[in-house]
């Protein structure tokens, strides 16, 4: 495979000569090409060098010294190519796309928005890059010790598709997580479910969906799912995919049961954080208790008169993706794996977006061969923070279908329901037939603000001009939804009245009078003051936490609940406009109101009671999840009942012991919600989210990032630009992920 490296070089040369002669006029001056292209000690000092500007992580820099250590003829370009390729992974892609590279080489390091302003910056990757050719870049990365094109040993894996110029270099690991999940997903939808019993699914799903005069994507989404071992359902908030499942679940269970009468199906839920976890075990508790129960076993004991009346049971109760393959501490492994597998038949993954490659690659190894798998997720959502944009790379065609025709005839059959034809595809692959997409919301009607901006900002570009997009965008913002408010800060106190009290008189109405779709009434918006408010009118009077451990779980519950009523969301870290800077000017502000108590370095690096903390890492000991938030409570030193001790509550699933009280001194990795960022936000649901978007354009604010900020919202949006323009520009940029996926 490899060739003498020499040759290629003079190859290379020869072709960027014949260029140059044929014109030699247009050709600008020759650049010479940068030392760290072709000596590996210049690229060693270079890649130090953007390492101590944070352009580069330790950690690539440590992949680029082993691989030279390894292999010392190894080229200095394919070095380099492996020191990006491993600082994507940080970035959420999974391997290093050459040509993407060549054509925007500052992509490729982690520059800072803001630019660098500091003295003797080291050499950009444009820089360095701009004499590269592509084709001799890819004659440089085959290395018989360091590179392959498949299978095989080597820490690097070169793939190359389509054409020639399209040229991926991974590191092993994340190629090996591609193929398993090609591999596995391929395998299951292979496997079309049991097609035995078509008049008991077609009658089952009579059960469970209402006629419609409309086609109902939903019993679409049921049968579907149904019919192979690995199934997804896409859509937008409130679009059903909860609703869906749980119909699902009952459906995949009577089939099961007249099939088998006393093997009922072993069913999991699982999503990737606690917090959705958390949010889904609510939803599905409502939604089971509502199913159509007794119809079904009515169903299932017409259809076998002779079997023993089967009870159908939908489980309810929701764990975490790390807690359901047995994560052990200080590992990448878990207990379950494909020597392992889990014992279920049936795995649903909520919030899928939120998977990245490595843990998909993991549960779909884990399953048994015969288990089926269902994910769903918002594809339009911000993908995982780590390595792979799983669901979206999944469902880049799901927007349009490509339903086959066979697929059209076997749905017609089950739920009654002819499709559009503009859905139908003959040349659909097997994984088109596996989704699909919700397309009503149920929870966001016409009338809704949050609903119409959240379509308008999540029309993919190519299907309008950006220009129309904006427009689509501000007729939204102007047109005046009463659960809507656009805040263009001019100073300060607009956000902090924002921010203490939620600013309902800028809604209609002063947020009075709405009512839900399901006609319940919706309290006005709130801002922190609320949550403060209740920790201080419900605080248990007279008795200690030891002899009435009830009253101050109650009290921590409201107080939580409280808390959950307001939310601001921003998309950076650092700065004035993002988490650090606003955390420390907010819990000021509310000190100013008398709200919270603490010295200003208090505010910043202490304990103070009111303190609303997010959990950073999974933590088994404390039976804390990533994603967790607690509040600081002051409750009663049992040794000296007059001073406070702080501890921190944090909600659990268990009814009879709903608070865990936990020491601030053991919590390691927490830090300040006032803000918290979108990314962080994901998995999560506030009434009331307020989202700001900083003054000046960033790599980070993409159309995903806004959607997904503003879908965080319930009953209640404010949409905050620091500057005038911002959400203009954001819209119109989308995240790319690289990929070998979908
Ligand atoms: N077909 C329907 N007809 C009427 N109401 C529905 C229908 N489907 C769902 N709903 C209601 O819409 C709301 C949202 O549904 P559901 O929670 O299933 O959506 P989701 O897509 O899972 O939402 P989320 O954005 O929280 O993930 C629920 O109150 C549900 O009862």
């Amino acid at each position: 495979m490899s060739k003498p490296k020499d040759t290629h070089t003079f190859d290379l040369f020869g072709d960027a000569v014949e260029t140059q002669d044929a014109q030699p006029s247009m050709v600008p001056a020759p650049v010479s090409a940068h030392p760290a292209l072709s000596d590996t000690t210049e690229l060693l000092t270079l890649c130090e060098r953007w390492v101590a500007r944070g352009w580069l992580r330790d950690l690539d820099r440590a992949l680029v010294r082993f691989l030279a250590a390894e292999a010392p003829d190894a080229p200095a370009l394919l070095l380099l190519a492996a020191a990006l390729a491993s600082h994507q992974l940080g970035r959420g892609h999974v391997c290093l796309d050459l040509n993407a590279t060549l054509n925007a080489p500052d992509f490729a390091l982690s520059l800072p928005p803001e630019g660098d302003d500091l003295t003797d910056p080291p050499p950009l990757p444009s820089d360095v890059l701009a004499t590269l050719t592509l084709s001799e870049w890819q004659a440089a990365l085959h290395h018989p010790l360091l590179t392959s094109e498949g299978p095989g040993n080597t820490p690097l894996v070169i793939v190359t598709t389509h054409s020639a110029s399209d040229t991926r270099l991974y590191l092993r690991r994340y190629w090996q997580y591609e193929q398993t999940l090609h591999q596995q997903i391929a395998t299951r939808l292979e496997a079309m479910g049991d097609d035995s019993q078509p008049d008991l699914l077609s009658q089952a799903l009579n059960v469970l969906f209402k006629p419609s005069d409309s086609l109902d994507w939903q019993k679409t989404a049921c049968a579907l799912a149904a019919r192979s071992r690995f199934g997804i359902i896409t859509g937008g908030p409130g679009t059903g995919k909860t609703t869906t499942v749980v119909r699902l679940l009952a459906l995949l269970q009577t089939l099961q049961l007249a099939h088998s009468p006393s093997q009922p199906l072993r069913i999991r839920l699982a999503a990737p954080t606690g917090k959705a976890a958390a949010r889904l075990n609510e939803s599905i508790a409502g939604q089971v208790s509502s199913l159509p129960l007794a119809q079904l076993e009515t169903l299932l004991s017409e259809h076998s008169p002779s079997a023993a009346p089967s009870e159908i049971a939908i489980p309810t109760e929701v764990t975490t993706l790390h807690r359901l393959l047995g994560a052990r501490p200080d590992t990448r492994h878990f207990r379950h794996s494909a020597a392992n597998p889990l014992a279920l038949d049936v795995l649903v993954i909520d919030e899928a977006s939120m998977v990245d490659i490595e843990m998909m690659a993991a549960v779909l190894s884990a399953l048994p061969t015969n288990a089926q798998c269902v994910l769903l997720g918002d594809k339009d959502q911000l993908a995982s923070v780590e390595a792979g944009s799983v669901l979206g790379d999944l469902c880049r065609r799901a927007e349009a279908a490509h339903y086959t025709p066979e697929t059209a005839q076997w749905l017609e059959r089950a739920t009654g329901q002819p499709l559009p034809p503009e859905h139908l595809d003959a040349d659909g692959q097997p994984l088109d037939q596996a989704i699909t997409m919700l397309r009503v919301s149920h929870r966001f009607n016409e009338h809704s603000g949050i609903g119409q901006l959240a379509q308008a900002i999540n029309q993919p570009s190519h299907a309008q001009t950006d220009r129309k997009k904006q427009q689509a965008v501000n007729a939204v913002l102007r047109h005046g939804y009463p659960d809507l408010h656009h805040l263009t800060i001019a100073d300060d106190t607009a956000l902090d009245k924002l921010v203490i009290h939620g600013s309902a008189d800028k809604f209609l109405n002063d947020g009075a009078g709405r009512t839900n779709h399901k006609n319940e009434p919706i309290a006005p918006p709130t801002g922190y003051r609320h949550y403060l408010k209740v920790l201080n009118a419900q605080r248990p009077r007279g008795e200690s936490f030891e002899e009435n451990p009830a009253a101050y779980n109650a009290w921590a519950s409201e107080v939580l609940s409280a808390y959950s009523h307001f939310q601001l969301l921003c998309a950076l870290r650092k700065g004035p406009w993002g988490v650090e800077g606003l955390n420390l000017h907010i819990a000021k502000t509310l000190r100013s109101e008398k709200l919270l108590y603490g010295s200003d370095y208090t505010l910043e690096k202490g304990w103070y009671e009111g303190r609303p903390v997010l959990v950073t890492q999974n933590d088994y000991g404390l039976k804390l999840m990533n994603g967790d938030i607690g509040i600081t409570l002051a409750v009663p030193d049992p040794r000296n009942p007059q001073q406070k001790l702080l501890r921190v509550a944090f909600p659990t699933s268990d009814a009879d012991n709903p608070i865990r009280w936990v020491l601030p001194s053991r919590l390691h990795a927490v830090e300040t919600v006032f803000a918290m960022t979108v990314h962080k936000s994901q998995g999560s649901e506030f009434l009331h989210t307020a989202l700001l978007l900083p003054p000046t354009i960033n790599p980070i604010l993409t159309r995903e990032l806004v959607y997904t900020g503003i879908t965080r919202a319930r009953d209640w949006l404010t949409l905050i630009e620091a500057k005038r323009g911002v959400l203009n520009e954001a819209v119109t940029r989308e995240v790319m992920r690289v990929s070998g996926m979908g």
